[in-house]
């Protein structure tokens, strides 16, 4: 996999701005690149990219999107004079022409473009590009929302023509719809385009029918359109996560894309006057983190919306730091979806029910009620007040929001540890890494002897785990100490040495610590009254455990090919772990026929998005290829591979069904589905 994450800015694009008033328009100012690109700057982040410069998009490639006329048009404007310019705006719902914008417009798309090539050559892994004027309103024969030409829908089909490209997965998380792409692509099978927005049933700009969760396509394009309103404002970080648990990420990953290109719109962030949303700059880590997982990691992130300098600014560094690999902020706020949130989340999911294996069980029988009752919903209050608490309101709050800001970023941002993975292993040779590691010296015998006899002799019965408790303990201390972030560590008794790291991590300070087991292997209960969520995904049912909420059993077999963990990894675990927040993660593999390698790596991967990426993987000193793959995950050395999708079996989505029932009202990010009854 190619590294390297590139930055794509040009200061030419901050010379379209609006020439008169127009309080609809006055928003989208030059200042939201020029102050993104200073912050970047402040917390060192342009340093540590590859820069690549824009160049002015050819009209040819234009044209692979936009009408000759709509190319004519905007070609025009350069030599217009302020009345003409203002005449020809009037044509389109909330665009502003300047006698640069088309200048500006070429660099945006050119730039965009200039991204793909550095991502698809292998010059870079993935990058950002920072653009304006953005892209998702503007149509092919008409400029809309701030937008004169579509970025994003140009890039897509120049890389279905230069690269060849059949699957192209396009995140949009700007708060607007971006209607114009999906008027591009809406016949399209090659082109999934996921957007979520504001619609409020509609009251929303730009107050369109087809921005709803049943606009799924058209002809052969069905399926491969998804729309995610929602319908109250204040929506949050645990909002948008179960969007992407239960909504997103599933179909990317049954879509399995050769590219992802996003929509990155920060007006979804907290503090912005069209967004009226509160979700917070880091949940853009994590968003990104999770794309990340996808089309081996190659992905193009291309800047559309964002209206409030400082929340903007603030999220763009956090995706950056998040391409370039930095660990994964710990995500704020309550982890609980709103009943508005879920809602909306279901009603998407029923109406794709039809296009998507994965969602081949789906329950649709509520549709018929649920849609009237949140249309009744409407009715019955029309000016619906937030689910949220709306910490904090938009209306000239600018400052306000600025102060939590300052606040809030120096609570979750953190030195980056110098060394990403720290390894130790009997043998004592580093074998397992492509890159270079932190080497662990051992904690030499008479010492863990003490150690072991003073805590641990319950646990440790015999001599030969001494070697394995040494390496754990020592890699435990460093990722106590915030030396290194993630380690690995064979051991010839897997449940003997998670149970002494669990109980040292506890010791040492970890108020939340999540233990998961793959494969069979017993298990030394561990009390810690809940500063310790086990859950132990094994082959055989494990009888006479009683499940509680800090030890689920979750009974799972691979099947032949070994990659239907999708339901478990997707639609289970990653909703139960950011629901606890754990601020240590354990993650313990033993002989297994549970998750196979390639469930395994994006268990670990995905998991790197909590307690800021701190793992400590305990791996059964006979399985080599996990070690090798769990390695390259945890050094960030590729994204999983997966094999051919294969759908998840009734059997296995009533599972995940029953455990969801049993476990949503403690851990609400399992919520997807509204239960009767409101
Ligand atoms: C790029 C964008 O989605 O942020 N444009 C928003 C236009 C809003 C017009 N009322
Ligand atoms: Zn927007």
């Amino acid at each position: 996999m190619a590294s390297g994450t590139a930055l794509i800015y040009d200061e030419e694009m901050t010379t379209h701005k609006l020439l008169w008033s127009d309080p609809v328009c006055d928003i989208e100012v030059p200042e939201r690149l020029s102050s993104s690109y200073d912050q970047l700057k402040r917390y060192h982040l342009v340093e540590r990219c590859v820069h690549v410069p824009a160049r002015e998009a050819s009209q040819e490639e234009i044209l692979l999107v936009h009408s000759s006329e709509h190319l004519e048009v905007a070609k025009s404007t350069q030599t217009m004079n302020e009345e003409e310019l203002k005449k020809v705006s009037g044509n389109y719902d909330a665009f502003f022409f300047h006698p640069n914008t088309y200048c500006c417009a070429r660099l945006a798309v050119g730039a965009t473009l200039e991204l793909v090539d550095a991502v698809m050559s292998g010059k870079v892994r993935n990058g950002m590009a920072l653009v304006r004027p953005p892209g998702h309103h503007s149509q092919r024969n008409a400029a809309n929302g701030f937008c004169l030409f579509n970025n994003v829908a140009i890039a897509a089909e120049y890389a279905k023509l230069k690269y060849g490209l059949q699957r192209i997965l396009i995140v949009d998380w700007d708060v607007h719809h971006g209607q114009g792409t999906q008027y591009i692509f809406e016949e399209d099978p090659s082109v999934l385009y996921f957007s979520w927005h504001r619609y409020e049933h509609q009251e929303f700009w730009p107050s369109l029918k087809e921005s709803d969760y049943d606009a799924v396509g058209l002809g052969k394009g069905k399926g491969f359109n998804i729309n995610l309103p929602w319908n109250k404002v204040g929506m949050g970080n645990s909002d948008y996560l179960a969007a992407f648990f239960h909504v997103l990420l599933p179909m990317a990953f049954e879509f399995d894309p050769e590219l992802v290109i996003v929509s990155s719109g920060y007006d979804s962030g907290i503090g912005d006057p069209e967004g009226q949303m509160n979700a917070t700059p880091e949940v853009f880590a994590h968003l990104t983190h999770f794309v990340m997982q996808l089309a081996n990691g190659k992905l193009c992130v291309i800047l559309e919306g964002g209206y409030h300098l400082k929340s903007l600014s603030e999220s763009v560094c956090m995706t950056v730091r998040t391409l370039l690999g930095d660990p994964v902020p710990q995500i704020t706020g309550e982890m609980a979806p709103c009943l508005s949130a879920v809602e909306s989340i279901q009603n998407v999911r029923a109406a794709h029910k039809s296009y998507w294996k994965w969602l081949m069980y789906e329950d649709t029988s509520f549709l018929q009620n649920l849609s009237t009752k949140s249309l009744l919903l409407k009715k019955a209050n029309p000016n619906p007040s937030t689910e949220h608490e709306s910490k904090i309101t938009n209306n000239d709050e600018t400052v306000k929001v600025e102060r939590f800001l300052e606040l809030h970023m120096k609570n979750i941002l953190f030195p980056v540890p110098p060394i990403k993975t720290a390894t130790t292993d009997s043998r004592g040779s580093v074998h397992l890494l492509p890159v270079p590691v932190h080497f662990v010296k051992e904690i030499d015998k008479t010492e863990i002897k003490a150690l072991v006899s003073g805590f641990y002799a319950d646990i440790v019965k015999e001599d030969k785990n001494l070697l394995s408790l040494g390496s754990i303990l020592a890699i435990l201390d460093k990722i106590l100490k915030k030396e290194v972030c993630n380690g690995i560590a064979e051991s010839p008794t897997c449940s003997v040495s998670v149970a002494v790291a669990l109980r040292h991590s506890v010791r040492f300070g970890f108020q939340r610590v999540l233990c998961i087991f793959v494969g069979d292997m017993e298990i030394i209960p561990n009390t810690e009254d809940g500063k310790i969520l086990m859950i132990h995904i094994c082959e055989k049912e494990q009888s006479g455990k009683t499940r509680s909420k800090h030890y689920i059993s979750l009974n799972w077999k691979e099947d032949a090919e070994g990659n239907d963990f999708f339901p478990a990894v997707l639609g289970f675990i990653l909703p139960v772990a950011y629901s606890y927040q754990p601020n240590l993660t354990v993650i313990a593999v033993g002989p297994n026929r549970s998750l196979g390698i390639s469930g395994i790596s994006l268990l670990f991967s995905l998991l790197q998005g909590l307690a800021e990426s701190r793992i400590l993987a305990v791996i059964k000193d006979t399985e080599i290829n996990v070690m090798q793959s769990v390695a390259k995950a945890l050094v960030g050395a590729s994204a999983p591979q997966f094999g051919v999708y294969v759908p998840p079996t009734q059997e296995k989505v009533n599972k995940i069904k029953i455990l969801r029932d049993q476990f949503q009202q403690e851990w609400k990010m399992l919520q997807c589905s509204v239960k009767d009854g409101i």
